[in-house]
């Protein structure tokens, strides 16, 4: 019998889980959203059958996986306002960005916790999540977590908890990189002349191309990007002013800033504990 999941947090990236899961075969009556918009309730109902209630507690009695896909800023709370629901130690599962699994731990009374760090895309079932779990975790809350989020998507586990705030840099807060990417690439070829239909449509297609060439490529996405520059040609000039504008360590400092804030929302909104 499949788990019984109940997500704390029906905002983007559950909707992302929820959505994902049930395009790949899992059943809504199997799963409960709460949120305190019965709006968002309600959309999420009409979108995928999921049943919503605005009571957490409610939605979380009785289920074998909790997903905690609220804010940092909230998670303390809900956490600690679920633990008449977590007797039975159901597995949580944390999407939460920064906040550390002690911490968790901590406000639950004990409960089993294997944080992720999934992506926005996982709605279109190629979402990349990073896995981390304490030691005391059990091979089998290990195996549920990592089986849950690879419905979605790919998923890697990391050995090291601060790992969890670089992964969360790259490739949670990564799919609004390559949106400011398409973004870009869409007014330019605006501002140059084309119509914005046939513009946005060149950036989009050419993302998603790209995307896929370096997943199935066995080359690396440098050898890939030489393929494309020819000496002296279009895409040489164009690259020559991305280098002068030193691209490279504008994003180096971008990735890195949001690898600290991930680190500085655990200290503000977790507790002490470091892993
Ligand atoms: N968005 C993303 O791409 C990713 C997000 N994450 C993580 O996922 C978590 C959620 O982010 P995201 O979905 O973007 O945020 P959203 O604000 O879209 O979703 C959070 C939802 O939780 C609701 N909420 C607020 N307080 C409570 C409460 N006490 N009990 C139940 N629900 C509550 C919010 O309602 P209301 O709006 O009414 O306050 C909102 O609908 C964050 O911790 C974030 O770090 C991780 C990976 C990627
Ligand atoms: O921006 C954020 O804080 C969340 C975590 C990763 C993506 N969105």
């Amino acid at each position: 019998m499949p788990h019984t999941i109940s997500f704390i947090g029906g905002g983007n990236m559950a909707r992302s889980l929820i959505g994902g899961l049930i395009a790949r075969g899992r059943d809504p009556k199997r799963m409960v959203v709460a949120d305190p918009m019965q709006a968002q309730l309600d959309s999420l109902h009409q979108q995928f059958g999921v049943r919503g209630t605005t009571n957490n507690l409610e939605a979380a009695t009785g289920a074998d996986v909790i997903v905690l896909a609220v804010k940092p800023q909230e998670m303390r709370n809900v956490t600690t306002s679920l633990l008449p629901a977590l007797k039975n130690r159901p597995l949580i599962i944390s999407v939460a960005a920064g906040i550390r699994a002690a911490d968790i731990h901590r406000w639950s009374d004990g409960a089993p916790i294997v944080r992720c760090m999934p992506n926005r895309p996982a709605l279109q079932g190629c979402g990349m999540t990073g896995l981390f779990a304490t030691t005391d975790v059990s091979p089998e809350h290990r195996r549920v977590a990592a089986e849950l989020l690879s419905a979605v998507g790919r998923t890697i586990w990391v050995e090291q908890e601060a790992q969890m705030d670089i992964v969360t840099a790259v490739s949670g807060s990564g799919p609004a990189y390559f949106f400011l990417l398409i973004e870009m690439l869409e007014t330019a070829g605006i501002q140059l002349g084309l119509p914005p239909d046939v513009s946005r449509q060149l950036a989009v297609e050419t993302a998603y191309g790209s995307g896929r060439m370096a997943q199935e490529s066995p080359e690396s996405p440098a050898v890939l990007r030489q393929q494309v520059t020819s000496k002296g040609g279009t895409t040489d000039a164009a690259l020559r002013v991305l280098e002068a504008e030193n691209v490279r360590a504008i994003f180096a400092a971008a990735i890195a800033a949001a690898a600290r804030r991930s680190a500085e929302l655990a200290d503000e909104f977790g507790g002490t504990d470091k892993t």
